[in-house]
C-alpha cells in the first residue's frame, strides 16, 4: 500500500443472490489519506455496499480489503484496529437514543477509556462547536430537525478522533441553506485534524464542490475515477456525464438542430452550457420550468427535441414562451445509453 493510501479494497466481490446482478464486483480502490473521497453512482449501483465492506459490516464473497496494511474481517468475527480507527454514520439514525439529549448523544461516541475523565466535557463541547450544535445541547435527539440529526451523528462520529469517517448519503436530510455550510464544516475537520472521509451520495451535483476525490460506480463497477474537475470537465463514459450534471442526451439528428454536428453519434450537452436568448428565430418552446434555487431548469422543446436549459434571469419566462438558444460546448460519445436512473424526470 502507498504511504498516502488509508484504505484499500482488491477485486472485492459481494453478490446478494449469488450472480452479478447486485451488490458490487471486482472492485478495487485506494482512498487516500487525509482527503475527501466520494462514491457516486445511480441509485442501486452498489455504492452503500462498498462503504459496508470498507467498514467490515460485511465479509466479501471474494477479494479482500485493507486499513493501513491490515486486512478487515468481519465486525462480529475479530475486534480490529481498524474497527476503532473507523466510524460509520448511516442514514436511517438507527444506533441512536432519541430520547437522549444532544449532549448525551455525541457522549456517547467517546471510547470507554475517554468516558468520565477530566477532559470529556471539553471534547464534547468542541465537537458541538465543531458541527455547529452547541445552543441544542438540551434537546432531546428525537425533535431535531433531519439536518440537526445529521449533525449530531457526525459529531458523534468525530468526538473519539478516528482516522476515517464513512458517511451515507451526508446530505440527504439537509435543506440546501444549510448543505453548504455543513459540507464547509466537514472539509474543516478534514483540515484541521487530518481525518479521512469517504462518503456516499446519489446526487453528486451537491457534492462536486467538497470532494477531493470521485469514484464512479455502476451496475457494481468501478467505471471512472479522478478529481471532481478532470471527471466533470472530461468525462469518458457518458454515465459519468449523465451522473455529475442535469444534461441532455442527443442522437446525432436532434444535435444537429442544437447546431451541434457529430461525429460520434450520441451527444451530451449539460444544461449550464445551453446560451438562452443567444440564437435566432425563438424556435424553442418553453415545456417546464424547474425550481433550482437561484436560478431555474428550463425543458424546452423543438421539433420533438428536448433540451435542459439553466436560467439564470428567474421568472422572466412561462410555459408556452418561445426562445432561442445556442450551445456552447457539449460531449460525443459513441454508443447511446439508457439515462442513468437517479436522473431527475424530464417530459
Ligand atoms: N441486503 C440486501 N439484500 C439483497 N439485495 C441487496 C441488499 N442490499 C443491497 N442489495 C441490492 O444490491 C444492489 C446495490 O445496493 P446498494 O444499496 O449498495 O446500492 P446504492 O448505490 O447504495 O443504492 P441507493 O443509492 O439507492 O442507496 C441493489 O440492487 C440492491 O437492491
Amino acid at each position: 500500500m502507498q504511504d498516502d493510501m488509508i484504505l484499500e479494497t482488491i477485486s472485492v466481490t459481494k453478490n446478494y443472490f449469488g450472480d452479478k446482478s447486485s451488490g458490487v464486483n471486482n472492485v478495487t480502490i485506494f482512498i487516500p489519506k487525509g482527503k475527501i473521497t466520494a462514491i457516486v453512482g445511480e441509485s442501486g449501483s452498489g455504492k452503500t455496499t462498498l462503504l459496508n465492506l470498507l467498514f467490515g459490516l460485511m465479509q466479501p464473497d471474494s477479494g479482500e480489503v485493507f486499513f493501513k496494511e491490515e486486512r478487515i474481517l468481519k465486525r462480529e468475527e475479530k475486534l480490529q484496529p481498524a474497527h476503532e480507527a473507523m466510524r460509520l454514520v448511516t442514514q436511517n439514525n438507527q444506533d441512536m437514543d432519541m430520547n437522549a439529549t444532544v449532549w448525551d448523544s455525541v457522549r456517547s461516541g467517546l471510547r470507554i477509556g475517554e468516558i468520565g475523565v477530566d477532559t470529556e466535557g471539553k471534547k464534547i463541547t468542541d465537537s458541538l462547536h465543531m458541527l455547529d450544535i452547541f445552543p441544542l445541547k438540551d434537546q432531546p435527539f428525537g425533535k431535531l430537525s433531519g439536518g440537526e440529526k445529521q449533525r449530531v451523528t457526525i459529531a458523534k462520529a468525530l468526538i473519539s478522533k478516528p482516522e476515517v469517517i464513512l458517511l451515507d448519503e451526508p446530505f440527504n436530510q439537509v435543506d440546501a441553506t444549510y448543505r453548504e455550510g455543513l459540507q464547509h464544516d466537514i472539509r474543516h475537520i478534514v483540515k484541521e485534524w487530518g481525518v479521512t472521509i469517504v462518503l456516499v451520495s446519489h446526487d453528486p451535483a451537491e457534492i462536486l464542490s467538497m470532494a477531493d476525490e470521485l469514484i464512479v460506480l455502476k451496475e457494481g463497477e468501478i467505471v471512472e475515477n479522478g478529481s471532481p474537475e478532470e471527471l466533470y470537465n472530461s468525462p469518458k463514459l457518458l454515465y459519468t456525464a449523465q451522473i455529475l450534471a442535469s444534461s441532455s442526451q442527443l442522437t446525432a439528428d436532434e444535435a444537429l438542430k442544437c447546431g451541434i454536428k457529430s461525429k460520434r453519434g450520441t451527444v451530451v450537452v449539460y444544461a449550464e452550457h445551453v446560451k438562452i436568448g443567444k440564437g435566432f428565430g425563438n424556435k424553442w418552446t418553453v415545456k417546464q420550468i424547474l425550481f433550482k434555487g437561484f436560478f431555474e431548469e428550463l425543458i424546452i422543446e423543438r421539433d420533438r427535441v428536448v433540451l435542459r436549459a439553466n436560467n439564470y434571469t428567474k421568472g422572466k419566462y412561462t410555459i408556452g414562451s418561445k426562445i432561442s438558444i445556442t450551445v456552447d460546448d457539449y460531449f460525443e460519445f459513441g454508443k447511446w445509453e439508457t439515462p442513468a436512473r437517479s436522473l431527475p424526470k424530464g417530459l
